[in-house]
């Protein structure tokens, strides 16, 4: 769509939302009309996804609904056939990844990415010194620590940790980030239920205390039910529903294309 005023730095288009409204809808992301093709397969099908800043969303869908393609589109690690993501009220769509990550747009992808090798405290520190020195920087660390609930284990090299101590790391990497939005795809795919219990802690206490919004990508409904506060459900690239977990789960058609196993979701 191309309700945006024509001849505006990309980086500074209102949404069209705002444009009809003249009023900020607290609405943090924003896709219209998003689509994308791979050949013949329409993954994102004319999706328009919204989020309001400090929610905590829950994206679910059977295998293939094009969930991590809506994920890698407002990300920027793909690029939309058509259609346009809009952040805080700007549209993003041209910006590649790390400009998107200083509008405060933040991403865990699924395998943790941390470095073995290094201690927590050094992993840690690897975002935050490119953005401070001196005394913030120290601060920043401590909080990354905190955030990620592994203060404890500073000095511990990233290796010797659980594999849910390493996605409790990434997630407070990114939190140190200071992002308004952050992005998870399956953050607890083969963890432990102690383990998901504390990755859920770290969610819900980071949207409660810092006001980061989430949009967590998950399988594991009961995960879904725990941190939710509102749901999309996606099949074939299309919205099918929008709603709490209660709406979600006690719709006929949702159990039908995804709770109840109709695919090896
Ligand atoms: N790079 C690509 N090239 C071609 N097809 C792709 C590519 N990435 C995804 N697809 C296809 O797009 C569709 C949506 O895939 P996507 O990974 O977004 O689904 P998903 O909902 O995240 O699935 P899952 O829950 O299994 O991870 C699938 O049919 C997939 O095969």
């Amino acid at each position: 769509m191309s309700d945006t005023a024509d001849g505006m730095d990309p980086a500074v288009k209102q949404t069209s939302a705002e444009l009809a409204t003249g009023v900020d809808t607290d609405t943090i992301l924003q896709t219209e009309g998003l689509t994308k093709r791979f050949g013949g397969l329409t993954a994102i099908d004319d999706v328009d996804f919204g989020v309001e800043a400090g929610e905590l969303r829950c994206l679910i869908g059977p295998n293939g609904a094009g969930k991590s393609t809506l994920l890698n589109l407002v990300t920027g690690a793909l690029s939309p056939s058509e259609g346009e993501v809009y952040f805080e009220g700007h549209e993003i769509t041209g910006l590649d990844p790390h400009e998107r990550i200083r509008h405060g747009l933040s991403i865990k992808f699924q395998v943790p990415s941390v470095y073995e090798d290094l201690t927590v405290r050094e992993n840690v520190r690897l975002p935050i010194q490119r953005l401070a020195a001196g005394s913030e920087r120290d601060e920043r660390m401590a909080d990354a620590l905190s955030a990620s609930g592994l203060s404890a284990k500073a000095d511990v090299t990233a290796s010797a940790l659980s594999h849910g101590e390493q996605q409790q790391l990434e997630i407070g990497m990114a939190a140190s980030l200071d992002p308004d939005l952050l992005l998870l795809d399956e953050p607890v795919a083969g963890l432990s239920v102690d383990e998901r219990t504390e990755i859920a802690d770290r969610i819900t206490q980071l949207n409660a205390e810092r006001d980061i919004a989430f949009v967590v990508i998950e399988h594991d409904t009961d995960f879904v039910a725990e941190i939710a506060d509102h749901i999309t459900v996606l099949h074939q690239g299309e919205t099918f529903r929008e709603g709490s977990i209660e709406e979600i789960e006690a719709d006929p058609e949702v159990q039908r294309i995804y709770l109840g196993g109709e695919t090896d979701a």
